[in-house]
């Protein structure tokens, strides 16, 4: 495989009893990339995605996700990616520091490790001031941008957000998003899913689910050429409701 493929999906199928929902999904995602996967409520994302992070078997097709299996070796593609999402985020009765403890813990990093790694990131944040806090009390943007970073602590090759963004404004959001493509330029590839048009203009490249397939897949550019439209939030009203 072209180690710059850090995924690799062919006619990726699940089904629910005689529901397909996701629907033989194909494409290649980069080193490096920052993909949007998009798609209306129930278009099968979620259901793709736990797929990828070897957490639900698919029923048919082939994917590999930092060069594993996701027959074959999901838990190697689980201590090898990031994961974010609103459902599985930091403890907030635990405070700042000791979630990264815990996390850096549980991904296996030593005690050095963390420490160095914490203080980097406490730095990089400039969460000094409120590292002793418990994260229950700190605002939802700032959760979501430790959240983040606390995915990346063993250095995945891959991060996958699932609307890592979800109920902040669009400054917060556009916050979070320096972060992304520093994680990007650093060589981390970049999964996400949202629901906000403006910033699947932000990604490399989109792709769009509508009733289990990938109807459209390109940079926000060249969609916006093909669909003849000004904005991708045009171009996924013109998709996603036919
Ligand atoms: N375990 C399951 N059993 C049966 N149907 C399921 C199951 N999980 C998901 N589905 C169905 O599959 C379809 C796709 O759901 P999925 O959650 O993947 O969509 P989504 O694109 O992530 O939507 P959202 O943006 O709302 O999260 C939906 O119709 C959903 O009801």
């Amino acid at each position: 495989m072209d180690s710059n493929k850090v995924i690799h999906v062919k006619k990726l199928t699940k089904t629910f009893g005689s529901f397909t929902a996701v629907n033989a999904i194909t494409f290649d995602v980069g080193k490096g990339e920052v993909f949007g996967f998009l798609g209306a409520n129930g278009a099968g994302k979620t259901t793709a995605m736990k797929m990828l992070i070897g957490i639900s078997t698919p029923t048919s097709g082939e994917a590999t996700v930092a060069g594993f299996d996701v027959f074959k070796n999901p838990e190697d593609i689980k201590k090898n990616i990031g994961y974010m999402s609103q459902k599985f985020a930091l403890y907030d009765d635990l405070t700042v520091k000791e979630n990264i403890s815990f996390f850096g813990g549980i991904y296996g990093l030593s005690r050095q490790n963390i420490k160095e790694k914490s203080n980097a990131l406490i730095a990089d944040l400039r969460l000094d001031e409120i590292s002793n806090q418990l994260v229950g009390a700190l605002p939802l943007g700032w959760k979501q941008k430790i959240s983040f970073s606390v995915a990346l602590l063993h250095n995945p090759k891959i991060v996958f957000l699932d609307e890592p963004t979800g109920g902040v404004d669009p400054i917060t959001r556009r916050q979070f998003w320096e972060l992304i493509y520093k994680a990007s330029s650093q060589g981390t590839t970049i999964f996400v899913t949202t629901h906000y048009m403006d910033e699947a203009e932000y990604c490399d490249r989109v792709s769009i689910m509508v009733n289990g397939k990938i109807e459209a897949l390109d940079t926000p550019k060249k969609l916006k050429e093909q669909f003849k439209v000004k904005n991708m939030n045009d171009v996924f009203l013109k998709l996603a409701r036919g």
